[in-house]
């Protein structure tokens, strides 16, 4: 590692000045560079299945958890020993910035995120004050703890975008329909803005931190804005989504974009500001592409729901998987969503395997 100079000014040591780990298959398809292969990472990889994971969290809440560098440091390397996946994901939750500015919710097992007083007129705005780093020193320590023991290997910080944040704060906890969300997007335009503009600074200002404290890429989770219409996702969500990855624009670190059932949005969401645009399993990535456009990696797109067939059909689905990908100019090889917790590890060291021989050059 070597010093470098960020943005703010400030002298840090960070993983992105570490040659090895810019030289990583990882992000230079996040740049769409040549790789020796395609790079490889599951959302959701940390935790869930692992055995290794069900021990060491046993009697620590999933929040507390995410409060302890120590054990978010085993827990995010857990995955990159064992499958040897490409690059690591900070172990964390989407609603951990929310709480560190005091938002009063937890995490239920079986739930999610459920919100005590859910935010929903204008004097619960003020509620949402801005993120510093001191309000999360947890993530500055484990970060540093975490670019050490990684090597070579990137490791990529992440966050909420601000509609799929906004869906949990509204609606008080997990919602199939949005509909109290929508309520306030159709109704009460002026303070919806507000309130993703709000969410977008936090946003921003949490991804800082990560990059600060050495994350070589970031990824915006949108994973509910799927229930928009193109429309009416360009006029209230696409400017603030714009302005989480405009905060981060100055690092240069490779930013992605995620969200399922976002096959309509494709286009928009690399508008908004993406380097690699993630896409779930419902749109062959060769057709991802077009909608995308040029100039921008994709990442996908694995339906998660295959793992669960013999090894035979799973290797067939993923052939599938990279033939779509053969022409794009960048790929990282994902699932079109998270690792689901009833899945079977050795299935997923098999794929990484799998995918890093199929595509060996
Ligand atoms: C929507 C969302 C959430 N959290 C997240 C998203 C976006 C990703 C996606 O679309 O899947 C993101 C997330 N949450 C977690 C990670 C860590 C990294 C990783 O798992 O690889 C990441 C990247 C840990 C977690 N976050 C959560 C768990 C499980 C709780 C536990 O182990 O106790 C983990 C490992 C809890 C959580 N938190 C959330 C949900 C829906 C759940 C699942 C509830 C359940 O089914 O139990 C909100």
């Amino acid at each position: 590692m070597s010093a470098n100079t960020s943005p703010t000014g400030q002298q840090t040591t960070t993983a992105t000045s570490n040659d090895a780990t810019q030289d990583s298959a990882f992000l230079k398809a996040c740049r769409r560079e040549p790789v020796p292969h395609t790079p490889v990472w599951f959302m959701r990889q940390a935790g869930r299945s692992l055995p290794e994971y069900l021990k060491v969290r046993e009697g620590i809440a999933m929040l507390d958890s995410c409060m302890m560098p120590e054990l978010v440091t085993e827990i995010t390397l857990q995955p990159v020993r064992r499958h040897k996946v490409d690059a690591a994901i900070y172990f964390s939750d989407i609603v951990v910035p929310l709480k560190a500015i005091g938002i009063d919710l937890d995490i239920k097992p079986g739930v999610g995120p459920v919100i005590a007083e859910p935010i929903r007129t204008r004097a619960d705005l003020a509620r949402l004050r801005d993120l510093t780093p001191e309000d999360v020193p947890y993530v500055t320590e484990a970060i540093g703890m975490l670019t050490a023991e990684l090597g070579a290997t990137p490791l990529i910080g992440f966050a909420g975008a601000p509609f799929t944040l906004a869906s949990y704060l509204v609606e008080g906890g997990p919602s199939r329909n949005h509909e109290r969300t929508k309520a306030m997007m159709y109704g009460d335009p002026q303070l919806w803005a507000d309130l993703v503009d709000r969410l977008a600074e936090i946003t921003g200002a949490f991804l800082k931190v990560q990059i600060e404290a050495g994350a070589s890429a970031v990824q915006l989770f949108d994973s509910w804005v799927g229930a928009l219409a193109p429309a009416d996702y360009r006029r209230a969500v696409l400017p603030a989504s714009a302005k989480v990855f405009d905060a981060v624009a100055p690092y240069g670190v490779p930013r992605i974009h995620f969200g399922v059932g976002t096959g309509e949005l494709l286009g928009l969401m690399g508008e908004a500001g993406a380097d690699v645009v993630g896409v779930d399993w419902r749109v062959p990535l060769d057709e991802a592409a077009r909608r995308v456009g040029p100039g921008k990696a994709l990442q996908g797109n694995l339906d998660p729901a295959v793992l669960f067939a013999p090894t035979p059909a799973v290797e067939a689905k993923t052939r599938e998987v990279l033939d779509a990908a053969a022409g794009l100019e960048g790929h990282i090889f994902n699932l079109g969503h998270g690792v689901m917790p009833n899945m079977d590890p050795d299935a997923l060291t098999r794929l990484v395997q799998y995918v890093h021989e199929q595509t060996a050059r």
